[in-house]
C-alpha cells in the first residue's frame, strides 16, 4: 500500500476517539492543520468554520467533526478543476520545474500512466545539457514503452528538440506529446526565454494542451518561491504534486491549489513507476482525515 504519512488519519485519531469535544480538542486540530502545512491563513478558516458548525448543528460528537473536516476539505479541494485535457491529437504537454523536485520521474510515470489508457506516447528530452539527464528521461520513458526523442547533440537548442518532438507526433499520430525542459534557475530570465520559445515553436504545429508545474511536497509551501517564476511566465495549466510520500505536508495540497489558483491533476507517491495517480478530492480528502 502507497506511504500515507501526509495524511493527518493517525494523528487525529485520538482527537476523534474522545467522547466529546472540548477546548484541547481546537487547539490540537489548529496543531495538526499547522504541522500538516496548511499555513495560518487557511487553518485559521477551517478552525473558525469548524467551530460555527458544530456550534451551529449543536453537536459535541468528535465523529460529526472528523466528518464536517472531511467534507469541507472536500468542498474546498473540488473548487478546482483536475481533469486533464488530453483531446487533441497529438495532446502536447510541457513540463516544467525546478531541478530535483522529481521532473524526469514524473514523466516516466505519467507516460506509463497514458499507457494504461492506450495512449501512446512521445516524450521529448528537450533539458539538453546533461547528458545524463537525458539518459535518465530516456530510460524512465522507455520502461513506460514510450518513443524518445534525443537531442541530436548536447546542448542543442531545446526548442528543436521540443518542434522535433511534436513533428514526430503528429507525422506518426501519437496520442500525447510530453516534453521535458530544463529548470536550472541560475538565471531566471534564460530559462524564462527558453520556455517561450519552446512554446512558441511548438505552436507553430499544434496547440499546447497542458504545462504542468511539477511540485515537491517534501518543501511544501517554503519551496513555492522557487516555482514563482514558471507561474507568472510559463502559462501552467496544472499542477503535479510528487513526493508526497514520507513528506507529512498533506495541506500542501489544499495550501498551493489555492495559493496559486491553478488546479492539482497529478499526485506522484513514490519512486516506483506505478506511483503516479489523478487527483480525486473526494478520495483524497477522505484519506487525508480518515
Ligand atoms: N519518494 C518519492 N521520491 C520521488 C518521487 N518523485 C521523484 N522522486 C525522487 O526524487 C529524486 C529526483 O527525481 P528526478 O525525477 O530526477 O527529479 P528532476 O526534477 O528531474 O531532477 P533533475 O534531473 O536534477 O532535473 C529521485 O531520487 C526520485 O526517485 C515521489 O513521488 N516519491
Amino acid at each position: 500500500m502507497a506511504d500515507r504519512s501526509w495524511s493527518l488519519a493517525s494523528r487525529l485519531r485520538g482527537m476523534f476517539t474522545k467522547p466529546t469535544i472540548d477546548e484541547t480538542t481546537w487547539e490540537d486540530l489548529e496543531d495538526e492543520l499547522l504541522r500538516a502545512d496548511f499555513g495560518p491563513d487557511i487553518t485559521e478558516q477551517l478552525v473558525d468554520h469548524l467551530r460555527a458548525q458544530v456550534e451551529r448543528f449543536r453537536t459535541t460528537d468528535p465523529k460529526d467533526l472528523q466528518r464536517m473536516l472531511r467534507e469541507t476539505l472536500e468542498e474546498r479541494l473540488a473548487k478546482h478543476d483536475p481533469t486533464l485535457r488530453l483531446t487533441d491529437r497529438p495532446a502536447v504537454v510541457l513540463v516544467v520545474g525546478v531541478n530535483g523536485v522529481g521532473k524526469t520521474t514524473t514523466i516516466g510515470k505519467f507516460a506509463k500512466f497514458l499507457a494504461g489508457y492506450r495512449r501512446s506516447v512521445v516524450v521529448g528530452a528537450a533539458d539538453t545539457f546533461r547528458a545524463a539527464a537525458v539518459e535518465q528521461l530516456a530510460t524512465w520513458a522507455e520502461r513506460a514503452g514510450a518513443t524518445v526523442v534525443r537531442p541530436e547533440q548536447q546542448g542543442q537548442d531545446p526548442a528543436a528538440v521540443a518542434y522535433q518532438t511534436v513533428e514526430l507526433a503528429k507525422r506518426e499520430h501519437f496520442d500525447v506529446a510530453i516534453v521535458d525542459t530544463a529548470g536550472r534557475l541560475q538565471n531566471k530570465n534564460g530559462l524564462m526565454h527558453e520556455l517561450d520559445k519552446i512554446r512558441r515553436v511548438i505552436q507553430k504545429q499544434a496547440p499546447i494542451a497542458e504545462v504542468l508545474l511539477v511540485l515537491d511536497a517534501t518543501t511544501g509551501q517554503n519551496g513555492l518561491a522557487q516555482a514563482e517564476a514558471f507561474i507568472e511566465h510559463a502559462g501552467v495549466t496544472g499542477l503535479v504534486v510528487t513526493k508526497l510520500d514520507g513528506s507529512a505536508k498533506g495541506g500542501f495540497v489544499l495550501a498551493v491549489q489555492e495559493r496559486t489558483g491553478i488546479p492539482i491533476k497529478l499526485l506522484g507517491q513514490g519512486e516506483g513507476i506505478g506511483d503516479l495517480t489523478g487527483f480525486t478530492p473526494h478520495a483524497f480528502a477522505a484519506q487525508l482525515v480518515g
